[in-house]
């Protein structure tokens, strides 16, 4: 398996070479060469194993051989292992023919962590091969930050330099990046939104001289590693829930594409997916352009949904790049419009194939709200906003009664207690490994909006132009 960028104009990659890759040279997004497909059969065969061995049959077409079996699978348990639950992703019905997916077992209390526990072994053992080290840097509307900096945490191979908006994502999600001691860790406040933190993180991997001499990394979903990952839970639910013989829809709390982006994989990896319907809060572009073919970037606004205060939505551009039926000079012009303008209107057909698997819909803060009490009240379960936000989507929807729906749970409600709290009156509790979590020492230093700053303080502490001692 090779990779080629959505651009058109980069070189094509192993698997080993796109996993430390980030950003593609010519600005785009990596994406195989072709979708493997598993055959009903391979799918039905899933059933009843652990989420790791799952994990290994998912993403092995993808590794292009990088990791031999007996590297690959001891990888797979020890990511895992750091779960809290055992079956890894559980599936809690919270009505008739509806599902929620937890995703948030893992240690930082996120989906994040399904794929960053197992991209920090493999950058590792990839980077200890080549006898390298890297500088990663990431954007964060919250939760990609912390999941990084627990995965990265005292690695000697990698320094990472996480990029959050100030003031703008939860307390609990700014304690876990900020509490870490670890030298290698530096979580940075920047005085704008996490659509800045983003573009500056694009523009350190296009500065292609900072760029080779930092040796830089990515983990964002802009990596595709990390988008592999995440399409082995709609496996797992899948099969539990009937496939290969029956058909299961996912609604999919959405800001960066990474995640339904995933589902979508999932489906053309041969799992019978009916419907992908993509959640959004009041930072809803996506909702707007799967409505009404328009992609058009407007202001970020402060939700209680924070990590999905997103409007540049990254992995759009991959799905897009399939609908255009992969020609990349089209793509490259509506990149440029997005670029020029902040916005860019897909040709109809490219439209129309986005909608025959996609439907979109938004939550405000009021309906987002009323959804966190109302399924406290009537069934136990207690949401975090961006679970809710998803489900509040669902229930507005016409639903397939012979189709079950499964909504992903991508955060913990602990990691937002404020907004349950103000929804609900209740204040959900950290778990144990995080009781301390307000009490540890903070580290962050806050740089403007601006790129020569955030270069010059990168430069200034990472360890790779060094090489490794
Ligand atoms: C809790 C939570 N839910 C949903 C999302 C949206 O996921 P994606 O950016 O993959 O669309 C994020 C951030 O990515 C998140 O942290
Ligand atoms: N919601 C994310 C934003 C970054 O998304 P990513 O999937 O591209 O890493 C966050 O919480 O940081």
């Amino acid at each position: 398996m090779r990779y080629i960028s959505t651009r058109g104009e980069a070189p094509v990659l192993a698997f080993s070479d796109a996993l430390l890759a980030g950003l593609a040279r010519d600005g785009g997004l990596y994406v195989p060469e072709a979708f493997p497909v598993l055959a009903p059969q391979q799918i039905a065969a899933l059933a009843g194993h652990s989420y790791a061995e799952v994990a290994g049959r998912v993403i092995a077409p993808f590794l292009d051989g990088v990791f031999a079996p007996a590297v690959l699978a001891p990888m797979l348990e020890g990511a895992y292992a750091s779960f809290r639950h055992p079956a890894t992703t559980p599936l809690v019905q919270i009505a008739p023919n509806r599902f929620v997916l937890e995703l948030f077992h893992g240690p930082t209390l996120a989906f994040k962590d399904v794929a960053m526990q197992l991209l920090g072994p493999m950058m590792d053992h990839v980077l200890t091969q080549r006898d390298q080290r890297a500088t990663i840097v990431g954007a964060t509307s919250g939760d990609t930050g912390s999941a990084a900096i627990e995965a990265f945490r005292g690695s000697d191979r990698t320094d990472v330099f996480i990029l959050y908006p100030a003031g703008r994502v939860s307390e609990v999600q700014r304690r876990q990046m900020t509490g870490v001691p670890d030298a290698n860790v530096h979580a940075i406040a920047i005085e704008g939104t996490f659509d800045d933190c983003q573009a500056h993180v694009k523009a350190l991997f296009n500065n292609h001289g900072f760029r080779d001499r930092l040796q830089l990394a990515g983990v964002n979903s802009i990596n595709w590693a990390r988008i592999v990952a995440q399409v082995v839970y709609y496996f797992v639910a899948g099969v539990a829930l009937g496939a290969p013989h029956r058909k299961v829809s996912f609604v999919v709390p959405t800001g960066n594409f990474g995640d339904v982006l995933a589902g979508y994989v999932a489906k053309r990896m041969g799992l019978p997916v009916d419907r992908l319907v993509v959640a959004t809060n009041v930072n809803d572009i996506l909702a707007r352009t799967i409505a009404t073919g328009r992609y058009e970037v407007t202001g970020v606004v402060p939700s209680s949904s924070p990590s999905m205060d997103i409007q540049v939505s990254s992995n759009f551009e991959r799905v897009l790049f399939e609908a255009l039926d992969r020609d990349a000079g089209a793509l490259r012009g509506l990149m440029a419009s997005l670029a020029q303008s902040g916005a860019f209107s897909p040709p109809n057909a490219a439209m129309a194939a986005i909608r025959a698997d996609f439907d979109a819909g938004r939550a405000d803060e009021v309906q987002t709200a009323a959804t966190i009490a109302r399924v406290r009240a009537e069934t136990g379960y207690l949401l975090d906003p961006h679970t809710a936000v998803a489900v509040s989507v669902a229930e507005r929807l016409p639903q397939d009664r012979h189709v079950p729906q499964v909504v992903l749970a991508t955060a913990h409600p602990a990691k937002f207690p404020d907004a349950v709290a103000r929804a609900c009156g209740e204040r959900p509790a950290l778990p144990p490994h995080l009781a301390d979590l307000m009490e540890r020492p903070e580290r962050t230093p806050t740089l403007p909006s601006d790129i020569g700053a955030i270069e010059a303080y990168i430069a200034r502490h990472a360890r790779a132009a060094e090489g490794v001692a």
